[in-house]
C-alpha cells in the first residue's frame, strides 16, 4: 500500500484552523486522519481528552521528549505541544493522509525530517479580524489573548516557509481550497 501524505496546517491562534478543518475532515475521498497532539494546556469547555488533544502534565510531556516519542514539539505561550510519532507512522502506513495542525517551530522540525510534507499556512483577512476572532471565542483570559496576539505577529513572518498560503475570509471557501490542494497532491503521488 502507498504511504499516506503528511500534511501540516499552521496559522495564528484564532485564525480558524479548527473551524476550517471541520468542513473537510469527514470528506472520505481525502482519506484523512487527524494527528492528536499532546499538550500541557488545560482543556477548553467542550474539548475532550484523546479527541481534541491528549491532555497531560509537564512531567509526562518531558518524559515523552526524553524517550524520543515525539515527531516534533514546541513551547507555545507557556505550554508544551507535541506530536506523538508512533501514531503518525502507523496511520501513514495504513495509507491515510495524516494532518498535523501545529505551530511554526514544530513545522520547521517536521520539514527537516520529512521534506516531502505538504505545508499550508492559514492567514486572517487582517490582524483586526484575527483579534476579533480570538476574543469572540472567549476561550482565554485577556492576558493570554495578548500573548497569543503578540505571537501571531511573529508567526505571520514565517508564512513564506510554507508551500501554500490560504486566507480564511469565508471558511467554506478556505476549506474547499485546502481540499483541492490535498486532492492534487494525492494525484501527483500516484
Ligand atoms: N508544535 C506543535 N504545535 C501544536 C501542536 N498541537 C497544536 N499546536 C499548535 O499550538 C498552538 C496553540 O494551540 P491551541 O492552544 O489549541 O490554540 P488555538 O490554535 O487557538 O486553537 C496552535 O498554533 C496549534 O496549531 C503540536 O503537536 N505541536
Ligand atoms: N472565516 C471566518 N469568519 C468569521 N469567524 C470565523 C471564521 N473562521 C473561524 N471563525 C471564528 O473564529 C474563532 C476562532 O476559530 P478557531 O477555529 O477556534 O481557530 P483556531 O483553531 O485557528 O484557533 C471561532 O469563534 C470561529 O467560530
Amino acid at each position: 500500500m502507498k504511504k499516506g501524505l503528511l500534511i501540516i496546517i499552521s496559522g495564528p491562534s484564532g485564525v480558524g484552523k479548527g473551524t476550517i478543518r471541520s468542513y473537510f475532515m469527514n470528506d472520505e475521498s481525502l482519506k484523512l486522519a487527524y494527528s492528536i497532539s499532546m499538550t500541557t494546556r488545560s482543556p477548553r469547555v467542550g474539548e475532550k481528552d484523546g479527541v481534541d488533544y491528549i491532555f497531560t502534565t509537564k512531567e509526562a510531556f518531558e518524559e515523552a521528549i526524553k524517550n524520543g516519542e515525539l515527531l516534533e514539539w514546541a513551547e507555545f505561550v507557556g505550554n508544551y505541544y507535541g506530536t506523538p510519532m508512533e501514531e503518525v507512522e502507523k496511520l501513514r502506513n495504513e495509507g491515510k493522509n495524516v494532518l498535523l495542525e501545529i505551530e511554526v517551530q514544530g513545522a520547521t522540525q517536521v520539514r527537516e525530517k520529512c521534506p516531502d510534507a505538504l505545508t499550508i499556512f492559514i492567514i486572517p483577512p487582517n490582524m483586526e479580524e484575527l483579534e476579533k476572532r480570538i476574543r469572540g471565542r472567549r476561550s482565554e483570559p485577556e492576558e493570554i489573548v495578548q500573548q497569543r496576539l503578540a505571537k501571531a505577529s511573529k508567526e505571520m513572518k514565517m508564512m513564506d516557509n510554507y508551500k501554500y498560503i490560504v486566507c480564511n475570509d469565508d471558511p467554506k471557501l478556505a476549506a474547499d481550497l485546502i481540499s483541492s490542494i490535498i486532492k492534487r497532491h494525492m494525484e501527483t503521488e500516484e
